[in-house]
């Protein structure tokens, strides 16, 4: 039997899988790792610790499942979008790598806009958003000069983690699209972009397609793998464009909705010659010359995860969610909005941060869950209904991420959406999408369409109930104004935000 390996370097975790030619999952294994957050604001992660446990977790996957390493053909990858890692001449990290859910880069922002206008949204598609790459490099460039002086290139989280399995440094089209550095609709690096801010072309690494074979696996990692040499690497993707990969979002009308760290909804678009104004971002597809566009929640899992932390660090994740069937659609008059780390759609704020509204007494830690799982998943609707506006058809979703292990929270989405939710065998979309690409890059399918029909399998639908439909619709609608009616009081809050 012959097998792929798709790795997805995750913001919480990495995670491989083992996919044989059926598209069969065979295995799985996952390692996680820390977030650094000195500040408000700040999020940071040491790119060697992305190393270490993807070399653990590849590790585990071989002997976990007994096979033989020499019986894997390709491996390839997803990555978390937008982080920045600096290398020296050596190819050496210079720093932390900066996440894209760090948001200390307010006001490199309002350089971009204010130094290229118009020009900004007609090559990079995107606005400039605090979360995205180029910001950072100017931050650096400004804050950290000695350092920025000493940088001879910079990559992406996926790309960085191939580069050190390999050795070779490339970039690829669909993580470079969220950089505000390329020039999406022609696919390459933009000498007008870069030039205005004095970046040399020569640190953007060169662009291949997502199934361009890279290179093999360098001799140490594949002997601490027990994975072969000969093996071959290919690109892979952003882990938006691979989580749509492994969830057949690969045609017009169809749509994602991703529930990890971060959220988004995501719609497919053969054309790059779409104009969102910048409420939506725009990226560049793994498949090749195809694009999606997509609104993204920055706190969506995260918001979870910190509630938990916080309030019932004890319970498991499933254990808490209970707290979904124990409790009614709107929590007793209970309203959350996830911006715990500032937001992207539709409000593109880094200050803003989240609130708890209509608290009583009698609610209890089942309330708050409920609210905190309602919350996200109406500022996912936002997104949703923006993709509407902009004229994509939208009659069903495919759910994919850590969010779509819950049944109780996929009927929610069926009933806040309004639209049929479709479950996936694996909720892995990412690392199924990066597998695919391996397959096809190995020559095993024709196309990923071809690939899609026997990797991906869908394993229930979950369809809108019209009287929950109805009162969520009631919500959403006071939801959307908790945003505006807490802009200001976050604005002057954020003087007493000391850490
Ligand atoms: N059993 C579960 N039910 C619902 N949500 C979960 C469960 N386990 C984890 N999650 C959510 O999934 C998120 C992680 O999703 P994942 O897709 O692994 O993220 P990432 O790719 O960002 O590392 C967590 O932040 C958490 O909120
Ligand atoms: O910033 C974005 C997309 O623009 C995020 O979606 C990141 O790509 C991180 O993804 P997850 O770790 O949440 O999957």
């Amino acid at each position: 039997m012959k097998y792929v390996i798709g790795v997805d370097l995750g913001t919480s975790a990495v995670k491989a899988l083992l996919v044989n030619r059926e598209g069969r999952v065979c295995g799985e294994a996952s390692r996680d790792y820390p977030l650094i957050q000195e500040r408000s604001g700040y999020n940071e992660q040491d790119p060697e610790l992305w190393v270490k446990a993807t070399v653990e977790a590849l590790r585990g996957l071989v002997s976990d499942t007994g096979i033989d390493g020499n019986d894997v053909e390709g491996m390839s990858f997803s990555g978390q979008m937008h982080g920045l890692v600096l290398l020296d001449g050596e190819g050496n990290a210079l720093r932390n790598a900066i996440l894209w859910n760090d948001t200390r880069t307010s006001e490199q922002c309002r350089e971009i806009e204010a130094k290229l206008g118009k020009r900004l949204l007609g090559i990079a598609k995107n606005r400039a958003l605090e979360g995205f790459t180029l910001p950072k490099l100017l931050w650096v460039k400004r804050h950290e000069p000695e350092l920025f002086a000493k940088a001879a290139a910079f990559v992406l989280p996926k790309d960085y983690l191939r580069y050190r399995l390999t050795g070779h440094l490339a970039a690829e089209y669909s993580d470079a699209a969220g950089t505000l550095l390329l020039d999406v609709a022609n696919r390459r690096w933009s000498e007008e972009i870069a030039g205005a801010f004095g970046i040399p072309l020569s640190m953007c690494p060169p662009l291949v397609g997502s199934e361009a074979k890279v290179g093999t696996l360098l001799p140490a990692i594949a002997g601490q793998t027990g994975l072969p040499e000969f093996m071959g690497v290919f690109a892979g993707g952003a882990d938006n464009a691979c989580g749509a990969i492994g969830a057949g979002i690969l045609s017009e009308g169809e749509t994602l909705c991703s529930i990890g760290t971060s959220g988004v909804v995501l719609s497919y678009r053969d054309s790059g010659d779409n104009d969102y104004a910048g409420k939506l971002h725009f990226f560049n597809h793994g498949k090749k010359d195809s694009f999606y566009a997509m609104g993204v929640t920055l706190a969506a899992g995260y918001s979870l995860s910190w509630f938990k932390e916080t309030f019932a660090p004890e319970a498991s994740f499933d254990d808490l969610l209970k707290g979904l069937e124990q409790t009614t659609a709107g929590a007793n008059g209970l309203l959350f909005t996830p911006y715990l780390v500032g937001e992207r759609t539709p409000h593109a704020d880094a200050a803003t941060r989240a609130s708890f509204v209509g608290m009583d007494a009698s609610h209890g830690l089942p309330h708050f869950t409920r609210a905190v799982v309602e919350g996200i998943t109406f500022s996912l609707k936002e997104s949703l209904e923006l993709l509407r506006d902009a004229g994509h058809d939208i009659r069903s979703l495919v759910s994919i991420g850590g969010g779509a292990k819950n049944e109780t929270w996929l009927q929610m989405q069926a009933d806040i959406f309004g639209v049929d939710i479709h479950r996936l065998e694996s909720e892995q979309g990412p690392a199924l999408g990066a597998a695919m690409l391996a397959a096809c890059g190995c020559g095993w399918f024709e196309s990923l369409e071809r690939c899609a029909t026997m990797f991906i399998k869908r394993s229930k639908t979950f369809r809108p109930n019209a009287r929950q439909a109805e009162r969520y619709a009631d919500l959403f609608r006071i939801y959307g104004q908790v945003y505006e009616n807490t802009r200001q009081l976050n604005e002057e809050l954020s003087a007493f935000r000391t850490s």
